[in-house]
C-alpha cells in the first residue's frame, strides 16, 4: 500500500477507535454551592489515578456557581448544565430533606451522545479501575444491592421486622406481608444506556408517581425492576455494610467506596458520629484525602495523547450533530 494510503487508513482506524471510546463516559451529579464539589474533584482525581479510558461528565444544576464549574473543567471534567426535575407535589417525608434534588439525575438519560455511562455519586471514590463494567451486555441496569439496616430505613417493613436482602435467611420474610420485596439497589452507582425514549418514559412516569422517602432511588428501582442485574458489592461499598454485614465484604477487594453513611463524607468527617470511630472507616477516609490532596493527579492538558486529541475533535462534531440546540458548552478552562 502507498504510504499515504497506509497513513489515511491508520488515521481512519484511530478515529473510529476514538469515536467508539468516546461513546462511553462516567457521569456524576452536582447541585448547589456547598461542599459536594470537593467530592466531585476527588472523584475526577480518583478516576485519573486508576487510568480510566473515559471522561467524567458532571451534570450540574443551575445553582452550581461559576467558580465551582471552572474548578471541575480545570480537573478535566465535562460540565453539562441540566434543568431541575421535580416530583409531583405531596407531603412525603424524604429520608433526608435534600433528596428531592436527586430526581434531577433523571436528565442523564438524555446524554445520548454516549452509548453507555456509569453513574457515580459525588460521595463515591473509585480505588481500582472499573472500565470493564462498560463491557457488560446491553439492555440491563447494573447496580449493587442496598442494605436496609440503618435508621434511614425505619419507615419500611423490612427495617421494622429486621429483614435485609443482604442476609435474606436470617429473618424470613413473613407470608402475611405478601410476596418478598423485589431486589433493591443503591442508586449511588449504576451502569446504564442513555436513551431519549427511556428518558421520556422516565419523566412521564414520574408525573404519575408520588414521591417516596428515597426519592429517585425508589423511583429508579420501580422503573427498572425487570432489567435490574445485581453486581457484587465491590462496585459500590455502602459503608454500613462494614458493621451490618461484614461477612459479605472483603475490604481488600473493594474497588468503589460510597461514603454515604451518616458522618462519613470525607470532607466533613469528624469521627464523632455513630460508627465513625472505626479503624476501617478512618483508613477509607484517609485514602480519600490522599487522592484529593495528590497534586500529581491534577489534570494537565499537556497529558493529552495524539489519539485523545483526535477524540476531542470528534466530541465537538458528535455533540453538535447529536444534540444540536441542547448542549451547553462547558465554560473555558480556568
Ligand atoms: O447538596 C448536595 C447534595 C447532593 N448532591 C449530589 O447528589 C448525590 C446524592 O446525595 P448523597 O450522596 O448525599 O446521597 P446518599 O448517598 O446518602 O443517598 C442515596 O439515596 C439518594 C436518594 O435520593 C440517591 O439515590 C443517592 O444516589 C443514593 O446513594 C451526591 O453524591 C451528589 O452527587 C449535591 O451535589 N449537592
Ligand atoms: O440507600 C441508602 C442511602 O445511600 C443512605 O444515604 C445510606 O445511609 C444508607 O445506608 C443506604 O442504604
Ligand atoms: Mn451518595
Amino acid at each position: 500500500m502507498a504510504p499515504e494510503l497506509v497513513s489515511a487508513t491508520t488515521k481512519t482506524a484511530n478515529l473510529v477507535k476514538a469515536a467508539s471510546l468516546m461513546s462511553r463516559a462516567y457521569v456524576t451529579f452536582l447541585a448547589g454551592n456547598g461542599d459536594y464539589v470537593k467530592g466531585v474533584v476527588g472523584l475526577a482525581k480518583g478516576l485519573r489515578k486508576v487510568h480510566t479510558a473515559y471522561p467524567l461528565v458532571v451534570a450540574v444544576l443551575p445553582d452550581v456557581p461559576e467558580e465551582h464549574r471552572r474548578m471541575l473543567v480545570a480537573q478535566g471534567c465535562i460540565v453539562r448544565e441540566i434543568a431541575p426535575v421535580y416530583p409531583p407535589e405531596n407531603q412525603t417525608q424524604f429520608a433526608m430533606a435534600y433528596y428531592v434534588i436527586n430526581y434531577s439525575k433523571l436528565r442523564i438519560w438524555e446524554f445520548v451522545e454516549y452509548h453507555k455511562m456509569i453513574y457515580l455519586d459525588g460521595d463515591i471514590q473509585v480505588f481500582e479501575n472499573i472500565d470493564h463494567l462498560f463491557d457488560n451486555p446491553n439492555g440491563y441496569f447494573y447496580a449493587v444491592k442496598d442494605c436496609f439496616c440503618e435508621k434511614t430505613w425505619s419507615h419500611t417493613p423490612q427495617y421494622q421486622i429486621g429483614y435485609c436482602q443482604q442476609c435474606p435467611d436470617k429473618v424470613q420474610w413473613p407470608a402475611e406481608l405478601g410476596p418478598k420485596p423485589p431486589l433493591y439497589f443503591n442508586a449511588g452507582m449504576f451502569v446504564f444506556e442513555p436513551s431519549l425514549s427511556i428518558y421520556d418514559d422516565l419523566l412521564e412516569t414520574l408525573k404519575i408517581t408520588p414521591p417516596t422517602p428515597f426519592a429517585e432511588q425508589d423511583f429508579l428501582n420501580m422503573f427498572f425492576r425487570d432489567v435490574y442485574k445485581p453486581i457484587p458489592p465491590i462496585y459500590n461499598l455502602v459503608l454500613a455494610m462494614l458493621w451490618r454485614h461484614p461477612e459479605n465484604i472483603e475490604l481488600n477487594k473493594v474497588k468503589v467506596v460510597h461514603y454515604c453513611a451518616a458522618g462519613s463524607k470525607p470532607w466533613r468527617y469528624t469521627g464523632k458520629e455513630e460508627n465513625m470511630d472505626r479503624k476501617d472507616i478512618k483508613m477509607l477516609v484517609k485514602s480519600w484525602w490522599d487522592i484529593y490532596n495528590d497534586e500529581s493527579l491534577d489534570y494537565k492538558r499537556t497529558n493529552i495523547s495524539p489519539i485523545e486529541g483526535e477524540a476531542d475533535k470528534v466530541i465537538v462534531t458528535m455533540v453538535s450533530e447529536a444534540n444540536a440546540g441542547h448542549y451547553t458548552p462547558a465554560p473555558p478552562a480556568a
